[in-house]
């Protein structure tokens, strides 16, 4: 089942010896690319034909009827609409918390710089809906986006079949809880190529976040440029790093749960303990078992981007989740506070034995749309920031340009851009070079 990976005594890039490949989303470059440039061709009908294709669905249209979202929302099971309202409250705590002032820097007397922040103006917001459907990561994409000011939000998920070609009711029901309209069923790379290009009644977004699987990532990934993102949010993975005071059923039942997304999910424990090992494995032997979508659980932590990583002692476990980068990393030490302050690279940590990461999927308040692939090491997860601009508006008095321009005119000479130079001089009477 899950393999061991010995690192101990190994001077070695934990990089190297920590597969990732499976997962790693260039992969599925050359799959999207026709998909994309077929929705850019074609519009409409590529997204209806490759809707048949993907999701086994003949839609007749691409944007559910605001009626359809009104009536999920009536049909809701009251204890689904109890968390999700739950949910929207403690995310809404969080991402409030994270609105930031424009800040206004007098850089010397008569000349400012105001940092601006403003939000983007039209988003299109992937919601996954294959394997399983995703009405937590409404909430956590619509959540920072209305706390940012966003004017026009869209929401897309892929036709679910057995719902007469809509996306799963319990979706529909949390954007009509979110007072979220526009949403079309369409996903995978064409959802994101929907947003890029804008294709039939759907306009082009500025900008397109939300996790998904290893096509969607990918598409963010070549769109990119063309349409803005936030992280490449793809396949789920945790890190555990436990020493022998962790409760090895704890361990294996967060590593299941994430497992649980994908075949291509990846569950990593890194522990000096190999008593700790033994036990997760005869944990996740028996987890596995009981579970209900145990083939997709086998698959994902047999899959060679899951493993149990040996350390030599958790100072070493430390540089090796840090090398790792995951999207989720949990810290289950006897002085977990301390370690987890010291974490330099993960999506978001958990801190302790009461924080699993499925809190965080669900109620923390955080948000569960983070960097896979190691891209934590630049790339934060999905917040209010993301969906703002900060624009520096510059003012100065004729009085503090004049105090600067003979710096200017040695930087512009410097780079041999006179003409730089000459757009300041021009303000004080200053002759263009060549001119009479
Ligand atoms: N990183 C994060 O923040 C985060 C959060 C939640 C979920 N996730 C991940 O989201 C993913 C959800 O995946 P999912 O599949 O259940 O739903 P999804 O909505 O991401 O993908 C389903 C779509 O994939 C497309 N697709 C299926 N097979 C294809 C193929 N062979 N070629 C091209 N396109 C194809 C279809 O169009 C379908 O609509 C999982 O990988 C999960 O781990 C990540
Ligand atoms: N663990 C996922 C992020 O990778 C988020 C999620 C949504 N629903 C359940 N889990
Ligand atoms: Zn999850």
């Amino acid at each position: 089942m899950i393999s061991r990976i010995d690192l101990r005594g190994s001077a070695g890039d934990p990089r190297e010896l920590l597969p990732r490949a499976e997962t790693d989303v260039s992969a599925a470059l050359d799959q999207v690319r026709p998909i994309c440039e077929d929705v850019r061709e074609r519009g409409t009908e590529a997204l209806l034909e490759l809707t048949e294709r993907f999701d086994g669905v003949r839609l007749s249209g691409i944007r559910v009827p605001r009626a359809e979202l009104d009536s999920a929302l009536a049909a809701l099971d009251p204890a689904v609409r109890a968390a999700l309202e739950e949910s929207i409250e403690r995310a809404r705590r969080v991402h409030a918390d994270q609105r930031r002032a424009d800040t206004t820097t007098r850089v010397v007397p008569g000349g400012t710089v105001t940092e601006r922040w403003v939000p983007v103006d039209r988003v299109g917001l992937y919601v996954p809906g294959g394997r399983a459907a995703y009405p937590s990561s409404v909430v956590m994409n619509v959540v920072p986006a209305q706390e940012a000011g966003v004017a026009s939000l869209a929401v897309t998920s892929p036709p679910q079949a057995e719902f007469g070609g809509l996306p799963h009711p319990t979706i529909l029901a949390a954007c009509a809880l979110l007072g979220v309209d526009e949403v079309y069923a369409v996903g995978g790379a064409q959802a994101v190529a929907m947003f890029a290009y804008g294709a039939g009644r759907c306009e082009r977004a500025d900008m397109v976040t939300g996790p998904g699987n290893i096509w969607v990532a990918s598409a963010k990934r070549l769109l990119k440029g063309v349409i803005g993102i936030d992280a490449e949010a793809g396949p789920t993975e945790i890190a555990v790093l436990a020493d022998e005071t962790a409760d090895p059923a704890y361990v294996a039942a967060d590593l299941v749960s994430q497992a649980e997304h994908d075949v291509l999910a990846a569950s990593v424990l890194v522990t000096p303990s190999t008593e700790l090992a033994g036990k997760v494995e005869a944990e996740l032997s028996a987890r596995v078992a009981a579970t209900r979508h145990r083939d997709r659980v086998a698959d994902a932590l047999g899959g060679r981007q899951s493993g149990i990583v040996l350390v030599d002692d958790l100072d070493h476990g430390l540089a090796v989740v840090d090398a790792y980068a995951a999207e989720h990393l949990e810290i289950l030490t006897a002085d977990a506070s301390a370690r987890a302050a010291a974490v330099r690279n993960a999506g978001a940590v958990f801190v302790g034995p009461y924080s699993p990461v499925s809190l965080g999927d669900y109620c923390a308040g955080s948000n569960h749309v983070l960097p896979t692939g190691g891209s934590a090491v630049h790339t934060a997860g999905l917040s209010v920031q993301t969906f703002l601009r900060g624009v520096h508006v510059v003012e100065y008095d004729r009085d503090a340009l004049a105090a600067v321009a003979p710096h200017v005119a040695a930087l512009a000479e410097a780079e041999d851009l006179p003409a730089h130079g000459e757009a300041v001089a021009a303000r004080f009477g200053g002759g263009q070079e060549g001119a009479q």
